[in-house]
């Protein structure tokens, strides 16, 4: 109390210097004090900050292992039990095979999943659940893959660990890759999740199956987007395939070419599947039909692209149940990967099929299938095609998957669409006059 008085007040003016050099030596001394609190304290925040930072990167590094949503016994028990083939014994297509499938809570990924297992082969799932589109479509994808024996991993193909994990617990005798960045427009909007999925995501997954001992045969999804500016109808795969007009397109390629390299110095067994707009029941929400009909039932306009010269788009739509005769025919029909170690041991299959529906249909009457199922008219907004990566139309020739997979489509549009309408009508609850959507 009395130092606070003093150095407020001096008592005499006479003594005012004197005092103030006195009050000064004080003021000095505190000064000094407070200093040295304030290193103190500037001490004490450096310490807890550090102290800080390293406890994060500790839960950053430790939840890569620690947290990690797979591993431990009970993980493994269940990957077993879903992989396990159930053929009834003495059944003619043999002992049924155990199938890792990328991306299977997607669209394709689901409906070769549920197909496979309802033969009775051994299907486990791996799925990043990306937010490209509504995570909730795959969720309820993988809640049906559930309830029929399906485990589906959620993980990326990104991440070696887990995929060595797999094939560790697993010797997986078929691999069907469908995990990848799809759409044709997006990769203007977000390249690097193209090269992340499709090709560093593609060469993690094959330097798995090649160091697995037994080699996995693998069937993957390319696309019909690989012919890009090839005008020679219909699409051979002898065809031309140099010339990609999107980087979604350049990415499918890059994975053919890729997939041979593992062929020829690996022996693994290739063969990659050349989809042509894949459209169905459980589908893309980012796919025209799907998102037409999305619009269409609420009342909002929808954009028709046009080609130069007021040409309408066409597209070689082609149903899911078709698709995936395809790529089980695919499967049942690879050779086996020849190496081990991380060796060839001789020549092993590499295959390129084209899955088309063989019957073009154009945009516009894409939408008329779509006013008809859905009983409701369109606003259209017809506008030039941008430079987008577009193509103006794709049709495959189908004959090499015929002789060598029986593959045989037998939907066409508008039965496939019917089907697909029911679907979407019943998933997100429309009542029809009350727009009543869960979306
Ligand atoms: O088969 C393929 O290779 C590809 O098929 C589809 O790509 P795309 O044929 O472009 O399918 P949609 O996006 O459904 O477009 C279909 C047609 O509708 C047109 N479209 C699309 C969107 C739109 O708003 N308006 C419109 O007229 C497109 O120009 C195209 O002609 C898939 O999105 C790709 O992942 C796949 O690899």
């Amino acid at each position: 109390m009395r130092v606070l008085e003093d150095d407020l007040f001096p008592s005499t003016p006479g003594k005012v210097k004197i005092e103030r050099a006195g009050t000064m030596n004080r003021q000095l001394h505190r000064c000094f004090a407070s200093t040295s609190t304030m290193f103190l304290w500037a001490l004490f925040l450096v310490a807890m900050t550090a102290s800080y930072l390293s406890f994060q990167s500790f839960v950053d590094t430790s939840s890569k292992y620690f947290a990690a949503s797979w591993g431990g016994l009970h993980w493994e028990r269940q990957i077993r039990a879903s992989a396990a083939p159930r053929r009834p014994p003495g059944s003619a297509d043999g002992a049924g095979m155990s199938v890792l499938v990328t991306g299977a809570a997607g669209f394709v990924g689901t409906h070769c999943s549920l197909a496979l297992r309802k033969r009775g082969d051994g299907v486990v799932g791996i799925d990043n659940f990306n937010a490209y589109y509504d995570p909730s479509l795959k969720k309820a994808r993988k809640a049906l893959l559930s309830s029929h024996g399906v485990f589906v991993v959620e993980g990326d193909i990104n991440d070696g660990r887990l995929l060595a994990k797999l094939f560790d617990v697993v010797p997986f005798t078929h691999v069907l890759h469908l995990a990848a960045q799809a759409g044709v427009r997006y990769a203007m909007e977000n390249p690097a999740s193209y090269v992340h999925s499709n090709i560093a995501g593609l060469v993690t997954l094959l330097e798995a199956c090649k160091d697995a001992d037994p080699q996995p045969a693998i069937v993957w999804a390319s696309s019909s987007s690989v012919y890009g500016l090839n005008d020679k109808v219909p699409f051979s795969e002898r065809d031309r395939t140099d010339q990609p007009a999107s980087l979604y397109a350049a990415t499918k390629k890059a994975g053919e070419e890729i997939t041979h390299t593992y062929n020829h110095i690996y022996g693994l067994s290739i063969t990659g599947l050349r989809f042509f707009t894949v459209y169905g029941p459980w589908g893309r929400p980012d796919m025209a039909y799907f998102s037409f009909t999305r619009n269409i039932l609420q009342g909002k306009p929808i954009t028709v692209y046009r080609g130069k010269d007021h040409v309408d788009l066409a597209r070689d739509f082609t149903y899911i149940d078709d698709i995936v005769k395809g790529c089980l025919g695919s499967l049942d029909t690879a050779g086996k990967s020849t190496g081990t170690g991380g060796k060839k041991r001789g020549p092993a299959a590499y295959r390129i099929f084209n899955l088309g529906n063989t019957s073009p249909v154009t945009v516009p009457n894409l939408v008329s299938i779509l006013e008809k199922h859905l009983r409701v008219k369109a606003k259209k907004n017809v506008v030039e095609m941008p430079g987008n990566g577009d193509v103006p139309f794709t049709h495959a020739n189908i004959s090499l998957a015929r002789e060598q997979l029986g593959y045989k489509p037998t939907t066409n549009l508008d039965v496939g669409l019917k089907k697909f309408v029911k679907w979407y009508l019943s998933y997100y609850g429309y009542t029809r006059g009350s727009k009543n959507f869960r979306q």
